[in-house]
């Protein structure tokens, strides 16, 4: 090689570590993509001597090395990867390039493999002045490994410290569940073995998440396009880092004939999957996403943290947040749901709110299970659907043939006396024989009325004797739509104004801890479900 590109080589690559070490990413990155491609060139070139070989081998490893580490800093996970890979088939043991790749992969969620290079990295001399960091990693790879496989999570300290550190990191979970066609709608996801109340079935980072700060007031039409377009953004710049996550978005339904949508494997969402995700509608990896299906894709399945079926934990509520997750996507409504979930900073925890039975659909309320049959109709125009579950049938039936539902309807506009109306809706179920679930639906859609006479002291006194007990109501409700935070709410209540030191205190607690678990998930210790339960229903 003639001494003046040799010179300019040196100078350039003197450039790139220079800015690397700056921490002027873009710049460093764009210099050491020059010297690589000169250096590949030199390399293919003949009689270069072996020793000049070896050195400009060097020179490359360490190059993509520093442009693997550079692209990680700008969060470009997947480019920094295959830098990483370049690097270890120039030299398979680089210690430097197997630390930045175990990075990476933890940054991917791709826990075993990168457990993985920091373990073969550990094995290197140079990781002895570097133990105690790559240990680090090597224990976080460890226990999100063991988290992803197992679902087991544990936010105890999180919860016990008033979520005072920032949102734990989580790992990402699918549990056993499968993707099937579903009798509600397209596609749907299902639970191939019997789950109990509580337990998690996914944990989900989102690909984007946009929040905005509501200081005590609803957001304004500008903030939220505000907020709407940055998310926006977001995504796109997402889908642009990463193919496999923009094939597997577009998988997602447009709400649209959702009936003839492909059936994917659950497979292609775990995050260990190498798979090329081949999307139906072959997609050049250069060009970018159609906007406008996008914006329709984000429409349909964009989740929002104040939704009926969340909660959301942290020390400030006072924002709210948007966001997209790819796997929950596929969830579907019902007015009957058996799922909840947990927005923890960017991760989306779904778990059973009730038992589930193998080969179940999984759902999540849309629309507020809470309300009567006429409200959830009205809300479900917002989300394009149109609701044939057996609540609805049912309600629906009952509309039309029983006066006193509709007597009940027009007394709650009027404001009539809740006590008289629950008396009034208990008695026409007696006498119509309304009984098991269907009874349940009835107290659900009137939950407005049942829980305004459990919280008034003046009406039970006037009611208590002539009205159900209120567990007796928690359980029908909590029967049919699963636990609800507003229903968990009035028991607390309850509790506390018996005082809930007793022994039927005691059995009444465990009926909160139950119900806490079915409304939160296993998320937390007992113990820190009691602070759990103090700082969220304070709110
Ligand atoms: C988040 S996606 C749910 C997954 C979707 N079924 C699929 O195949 O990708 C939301 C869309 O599913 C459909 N959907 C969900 N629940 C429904 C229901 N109970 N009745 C009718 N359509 C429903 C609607 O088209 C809605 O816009």
């Amino acid at each position: 090689m003639a001494t003046t590109t040799q010179e300019f080589m040196q100078q350039l690559r003197s450039k790139a570590t220079e800015l690397f070490i700056r921490e002027e990413w873009n710049d460093s990155i764009k210099t050491y993509s020059q010297f690589i491609n000169l250096c590949t060139h030199h390399l293919s070139l003949p009689h270069s001597s072996p020793l000049h070989l070896q050195k400009l081998r060097k020179s490359l490893c360490i190059s993509f090395c520093n442009r693997a580490e550079a692209k990680s800093r700008l969060r470009d996970f997947n480019s920094a990867l295959q830098d990483c890979d370049h690097a270890l088939q120039i030299d398979a043991t680089h210690f430097k390039t197997l630390v930045c790749k175990g990075k990476v992969l933890l940054s991917l969620n791709r826990y075993s493999m990168a457990l993985h290079c920091f373990k073969t990295a550990l094995l290197d001399p140079q990781a002895n002045g570097n133990c105690e960091f790559i240990d680090g990693y090597f224990e976080k790879c460890k226990k999100f490994e063991f988290l992803s496989r197992t679902g087991s999570l544990d936010l105890s300290d999180w919860v016990l410290n008033g979520f005072s550190a920032k949102a734990p990191e989580l790992a990402e979970f699918i549990g056993a569940v499968e993707i099937r066609k579903s009798e509600i709608s397209g596609r749907g996801i299902f639970v191939t073995k019997n789950i109990d109340a509580g337990s998690l079935i996914l944990v989900t980072k989102a690909i984007a998440m946009e929040r905005s700060i509501l200081a005590g007031k609803d957001l304004s039409e500008d903030t939220q396009l505000v907020m709407w377009k940055n998310f926006v953004d977001k995504v796109v710049d997402f889908t642009r880092k990463c193919h496999k996550t923009r094939n597997l978005i577009c998988k997602l339904s447009i709400g649209e004939n959702e009936d003839s949508l492909e059936v994917p494997d659950v497979d292609i969402f775990r995050p260990e999957s190498v798979v090329e995700v081949n999307s139906s509608e072959d997609i050049d990896v250069d060009i970018d996403i159609d906007m406008v299906r996008l914006l329709a894709i984000l429409d349909v399945n964009s989740l929002t943290e104040d939704a009926v079926s969340a909660n959301v934990l942290r020390k400030n509520h006072d924002c709210y947040g948007v966001g997209l997750w790819l796997l929950p996507s596929f969830i579907n409504h019902s007015c009957c749901p058996n799922a909840r979930r947990l927005h923890v900073g960017d991760y989306l925890i779904v778990h059973a709110s009730r038992d589930l039975k193998a080969g179940e659909e999984i759902t999540f309320a849309y629309l507020d299970p809470l309300s009567p049959l006429n409200k959830r109709k009205e809300m479900s125009v917002t989300w394009g659907i149109h609701c044939k579950c057996k609540r609805c049938k049912f309600e629906g039936e009952i509309l039309l043939s029983k006066q006193e539902v509709k007597e009940i309807e027009i007394g709650i506009e009027r404001g009539t006396d809740v006590g008289g109306l629950v008396y009034k809706l208990e008695e026409m179920m007696k006498r119509w024989k309304i009984r098991g679930k269907e009874k349940g639906y009835l107290r659900a859609s009137f939950w407005s009325v049942y829980s305004e006479a459990y919280g008034s002291e003046r009406c039970m006194k006037r009611w208590g004797r002539r009205i159900p007990a209120l567990d007796a109501v928690a359980d029908s409700i909590t029967d049919v739509v699963g636990g609800d935070l507003r229903v968990l709410k009035i028991l607390m209540e309850e509790l506390k104004r018996k005082g809930g030191g007793n022994s039927s205190g005691l059995v009444e607690m465990e009926k909160v801890f139950t119900l806490a678990r079915e409304v939160y998930g296993k998320v937390v210790k007992k113990q820190a479900m009691r602070t759990l339960l103090e700082l969220c229903i304070a709110d």
